[in-house]
């Protein structure tokens, strides 16, 4: 039953590391960092860039802060060889940036890549030949030792073009493509050769490169190999030892950071993990974990909406809502406990304290991201998030049992709308509970309050009950209870607070009222707003008559218009 997918692959062997270090360290320095965008990345679009998508996507990579740039595989297409010359002969790169140039292990595309980056102050040549034993059978019909030839003729053949152009700095990369499936001697013999070819020393440092060219283990096995090269390579002074994990298994990011633990120094990916089938390791989410453990990444994403939106347009691949970092959705919470716990924390974070908002691993403002789009509404979502938007967008703090109240009357919107609620709409639905005026049927008109005696508060209010304007007279110790008595309701005020929305000559003051009525079980809220602050009260416990549906006594004394 070979052809069944649960039988039709073999396990991934362990690698017989017994003592192995790696689980017990930590990344304390960010890695030499080399963006692929234009190679990797490239060849692995429909349309790949054109010159002039590349001399921006590069000028970009530059100025996020990247020193190592794969530029192109010039030997295989004249507009990456006609991009080299350019950012070469325009002067184009700076000086503590090196461009990396790639070609397979043949002396014609050897030539021509040295060609392309001739006259640069320095430059990285990128030679790699796959060394799994599927590509040595099928591939190159070749057995290991001639394998091992070819990666000694070819570096030597680099060497001497090189050694024949000394105006530029040249440093080997070697990668023994496909190094994840390849058996661990093998592969440490065709990186040993290639070192010992190029004449690894002092001012001649060697780049060794393993990637996973198809991530086929679970990363720990991935650190295992790399902690394996790191103990056995030779001249290991002299090599800056490097990966390239690719992404088949979603794994990309944890075998890049387990690799460091084990011992790499560098690591190659692409912006927003573009790259061949899976992508590239996604720099981005790597750079950025960094911080997250206290370690500066040494590369800019403080706008990293500009930058998602750069390499959108220069790949025409959009980026996931829910990349990470990145996507449009990763700085939201829709339910409610999450938004609550937000809302707390944003709360409680001191400016220059430690980062300790529960769910949001990172600062959005540290990513050029606001807090505007934090926290959003839908049926799952509970009080947290839409006391969060009242108070943020329009400088409402709800009451915490109004929360309660207020959230069920948002949660039965969203669930008959089958969507999300905006801040827009919550906001009309606030106003619509709790001072619609125009259509209902007890609104509140006017009133005169005046001293009585006995430090009584004595009012006229008016106010409208079903299509008739009505007026009473009564006396309380404040406006709330003098408005209460002169409504004639039954109606029992249970708190009261008063506060200002806004500032300076537009402010505005809010009141809100709690209470009951019997009949009615538990407590309602009334809300009025007004300039001046009696006239928002007296308008809150009209709202709060209105919202418990009490029922007016026919005005005997009122006067009715
Ligand atoms: C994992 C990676 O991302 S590696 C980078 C892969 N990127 C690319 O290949 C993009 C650009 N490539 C190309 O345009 C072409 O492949 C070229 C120009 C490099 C070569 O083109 P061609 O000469 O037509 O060869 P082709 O594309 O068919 O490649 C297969 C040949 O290259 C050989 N080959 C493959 N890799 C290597 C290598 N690293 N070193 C030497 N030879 C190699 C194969 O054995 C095969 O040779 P054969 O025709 O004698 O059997
Ligand atoms: C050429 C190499 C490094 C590569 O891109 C890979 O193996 O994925
Ligand atoms: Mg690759």
């Amino acid at each position: 039953m070979l052809n069944q997918p649960a039988t039709k692959y073999t396990a991934f062997p362990p690698i017989a590391l017994h003592d192995r270090q790696w689980p017990s360290q930590q990344i304390t320095k960010p890695p030499v960092w080399l963006s692929t965008d234009l190679r990797d990345g490239n060849q692995a679009l429909f349309e790949p860039m054109s010159v002039e998508t590349k001399i921006r996507f590069f000028t970009r990579l530059v100025d996020i802060g990247f020193k190592e740039v794969e530029v192109g595989f010039p030997s295989a297409s004249q507009t990456d060889f006609h991009f080299v010359r350019r950012l070469i002969d325009e002067k184009r790169i700076p000086d503590d940036v090196t461009p990396m140039v790639i070609t397979q292990a043949r002396e014609d595309l050897i030539a021509r890549t040295v060609e392309s980056v001739r006259g640069a102050k320095r430059a990285i040549v990128h030679l790699y030949n796959a060394t799994a034993p599927v590509w040595r059978k099928v591939v190159f019909n070749m057995e290991v030792p001639q394998v091992m030839q070819l990666i000694q003729d070819r570096v030597a053949y680099l060497k001497k073009l090189t050694d024949a152009a000394p105006e530029t700095e040249w440093v080997l990369q070697y990668s023994p493509e496909t190094f994840s499936a390849t058996e661990l001697d093998v592969a440490l013999q065709a990186c040993n050769t290639a070192i010992e070819a190029w004449n690894a020393r002092p001012g001649r440092p060697v780049i060794i490169n393993l990637p996973t060219t198809v991530e086929n283990a679970t990363p720990n096995v991935f650190a295992d190999q790399i902690e394996w090269m790191h103990r056995h390579l030779n001249q290991r002074e002299h090599v800056v030892l490097s990966v390239h994990p690719h992404n088949d298994r979603g794994t990309g990011v944890a075998a890049a950071e387990l690799a460091q633990m084990a011992g790499a120094q560098r690591v190659e990916g692409c912006l927003f993990g573009n790259g061949e089938r899976c992508g590239n390791v996604d720099i981005v989410t790597l750079a950025l974990n960094l911080y997250t453990q206290g370690v500066h990444p040494r590369l800019d994403f403080s706008d990293i909406n500009a930058v998602a939106r750069e390499v959108e347009e220069f790949t025409q691949i959009a980026t996931h809502p829910r990349h990470p970092y990145a996507g449009d959705l990763v700085f939201t919470a829709f339910s409610g406990s999450h938004q609550d716990a937000i809302k707390k924390g944003f709360a409680a974070q001191k400016a220059d304290a430690i980062w300790e908002v529960p769910y949001l691993p990172i600062d959005p403002a540290d990513l050029g991201r606001t807090y505007d789009s934090v926290i959003r509404v839908n049926s799952q979502s509970g009080k947290g998030g839409v006391a969060y938007l009242l108070e943020k967008d329009h400088g409402v703090v709800l009451p915490r049992r109004m929360q309660v109240e207020f959230s069920a009357v948002v949660q039965r919107h969203a669930e008959a709308a089958d969507a999300e609620v905006s801040s827009e709409e919550i906001w009309k639905l606030f106003k619509n509970t709790y001072l619609r005026a125009e259509h209902t049927e007890l609104t509140y008109i006017s009133h005169h309050l005046q001293e009585g005696p006995n430090d009584q508060q004595i009012i006229d209010l008016s106010w409208r009950w079903q299509g008739d304007a009505q007026t009473r007279k009564a006396a309380g110790s404040g406006p709330v209870e003098a408005a209460c008595k002169a409504l004639g309701v039954d109606m029992q005020v249970l708190s009261f607070e008063e506060r200002s929305m806004g500032s300076g000559a537009d402010a505005l003051a809010i009141a809100i009222v709690e209470g009951s009525t019997s009949g009615v079980q538990g407590s309602r809220f009334g809300v009025g707003i007004h300039r001046n602050t009696t006239t928002a009260s007296v308008m809150a416990l009209i709202s709060l008559a209105r919202r418990l549906e009490v029922s007016l006594p026919e005005p005997a004394d009122a006067k009715t218009n």
